[in-house]
């Protein structure tokens, strides 16, 4: 609202009640939605690690005007429409580790959608106009438009189709009145079905109270549609402000140009996964703090992957350091020195994160650790600061969850048990190679690769390892 950055302080201490809007699923869920899902998801955990708990409502938007049109175009129930693309996106859910704590559907609330409706009309915010349509009075809240800062009615026409039965071209739809072949609800105005913005206030209200902390969702929607939410939740509430923080994500974009439907240029996420991991979409989604447009490109990808993979061989690296070397008493000066470098990585992360969830600069500042994790801490033993630098990729990994499965294993006996095994294989190997039975020797590496174990053949006749697999 204020348009700068402001020290955040919840409404209640320790608690955080943030709402963000979810998708209207009339098709496959794509690259440009997952970046504001992802993001929201990194705020969250981000907000947990520094000791909040928060409540994360996400809604899913099942009745709509592009659902109608697409089960009509399709010949095919609208209910049919929702199922089939609320299960995608509850994949793509699934799939990139986001853990949303309620999916209110607007079907299911109906009934409190109507009573928010006609407490409107009671209080003189909304009319009924002769369809039996239900329309905000814009001209009734005095604040429209700050949060977008567009303040002229002529930005403001909503709806223009029923432009004659509004008041003003600037209000907006509570309630459209049936139109035949259109699925309906019962209402006192008559039969109809709700418009979209009114669920968002119906439904945050209903699970997270009249005031919350965070309301987010992509940049397209400040206005018209959290203008809109805001009014209809001022109004009704009677409070102020109703938000606390407004947080919107900047575009993911291709070639330039926004990822949407309407331009025909999306990637589904279910194609996008077919070539790259949830992990490397995540890294890659994190790669740019929220706010920012992202491009969409290959060699973005391709840069997120091999930053995933030296994060991995990293952590496995130093996990079997830190099982092999032993505390020493007294740091030596170079530990001492490494150390304090560890101890700057520890807090470039989380300075970068606290200044408004910067994850492009807390990113950078885990791949500075990996670079000393490889080029001092491994090969010097430094039992302490490595053991810092573990706890540095766990907080990273709480936020950016990419790690869970290494760090999982960094530690464990199944990866000990690994690590036996492939030392094994590797002595066999050599052993082949010794006796010049090259074939074998290249077979057994290759089969290695495809598991996620690299074998690197020195000079001398030594071979180390590293487990470089993709966690999924
Ligand atoms: N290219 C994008 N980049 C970032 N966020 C996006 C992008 N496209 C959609 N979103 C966000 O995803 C969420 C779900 O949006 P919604 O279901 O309204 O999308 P949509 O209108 O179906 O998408 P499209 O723009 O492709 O038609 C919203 O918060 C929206 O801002
Ligand atoms: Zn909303």
């Amino acid at each position: 609202m204020g348009q700068r950055l402001e020290v955040f302080e919840p409404l209640e201490p320790g608690i955080v009640r943030m709402y963000v809007c979810g998708p209207t699923v009339y098709d496959y869920t794509h690259l440009g939605h997952a970046r504001t899902y992802v993001a929201f998801d990194a705020i969250k955990r981000y907000l947990a690690l520094r000791g909040y708990s928060v409540i994360h409502v996400q809604n899913i938007t099942d009745i709509d005007d592009k659902i109608i049109d697409r089960a009509r175009r399709e010949g095919r129930d609208w209910r049919e429409i929702v199922d089939t693309y609320s299960r995608d996106y509850f994949e793509m859910l699934q799939k990139l580790k986001i853990s949303v704590h309620i999916h209110p559907r607007v079907t299911d609330h109906i009934k409190e959608i109507i009573e928010f409706i006609q407490g409107l009309i009671d209080k003189g915010y909304a009319y009924v106009a002769p369809s039996g349509s239900v329309y905000f009075d814009v001209d009734a809240f005095p604040g429209y438009g700050e949060l977008s800062g567009r303040f002229h009615p002529e930005e403001w026409r909503q709806e223009e189709d029923v432009l004659r039965e509004k008041k003003h071209p600037y209000d907006f739809a509570l309630w459209k009145a049936w139109k035949p072949g259109e699925p309906y609800w019962e209402a006192p105005w008559g039969r109809g079905r709700p418009g979209w913005h009114i669920e968002c206030s119906v439904m945050s209200s209903k699970y997270l109270g009249e005031q919350f902390d965070i309301h987010g969702g992509g940049q397209d929607l400040v206005f018209p549609h959290h203008e809109n939410e805001r009014a209809q939740s001022e109004a009704f509430f009677g409070k102020k402000p109703w938000v606390r923080y407004w947080l919107h994500t900047g575009y993911l974009t291709i070639r330039g140009e926004k990822m949407s439907k309407s331009l025909g240029n999306i990637i589904p996420f279910r194609e996008a996964s077919k070539k790259w991991s949830p992990s490397v979409l995540r890294l890659w989604l994190l790669s740019a703090h929220y706010r920012t447009q992202l491009d969409f490109s290959e060699g973005a990808l391709e840069q997120a992957e091999a930053n995933l993979r030296r994060l991995r061989g990293a952590v496995s690296d130093l996990a079997r350091m830190l099982r092999e070397a032993e505390p020493r008493g007294r740091l030596s000066d170079k530990e001492l020195k490494a150390l304090g470098e560890v101890v700057d990585a520890y807090y470039g992360f989380h300075e970068a994160m606290s200044d408004d969830f910067n994850t492009a600069r807390a990113l950078a500042a885990v791949l500075k650790l990996t670079r000393i994790t490889n080029s001092t801490l491994i090969p010097g033993e430094y039992y302490t600061a490595g053991l810092l630098a573990l706890r540095v990729y766990e907080e990273f990994n709480t936020v950016f969850a990419v790690l869970d499965d290494v760090l999982q294993g960094a530690g464990a006996p199944a990866a000990e048990m690994t690590e036996k095994l492939v030392e094994i294989i590797v002595s066999v190997r050599q052993e082949l190679r010794k006796r010049r039975l090259f074939d074998l020797a290249d077979s057994i590496r290759s089969e290695l690769a495809r598991l996620g174990i690299r074998l690197y053949d020195h000079p001398g006749g030594k071979t180390t390892w590293r487990i470089e697999r993709m966690g999924d």
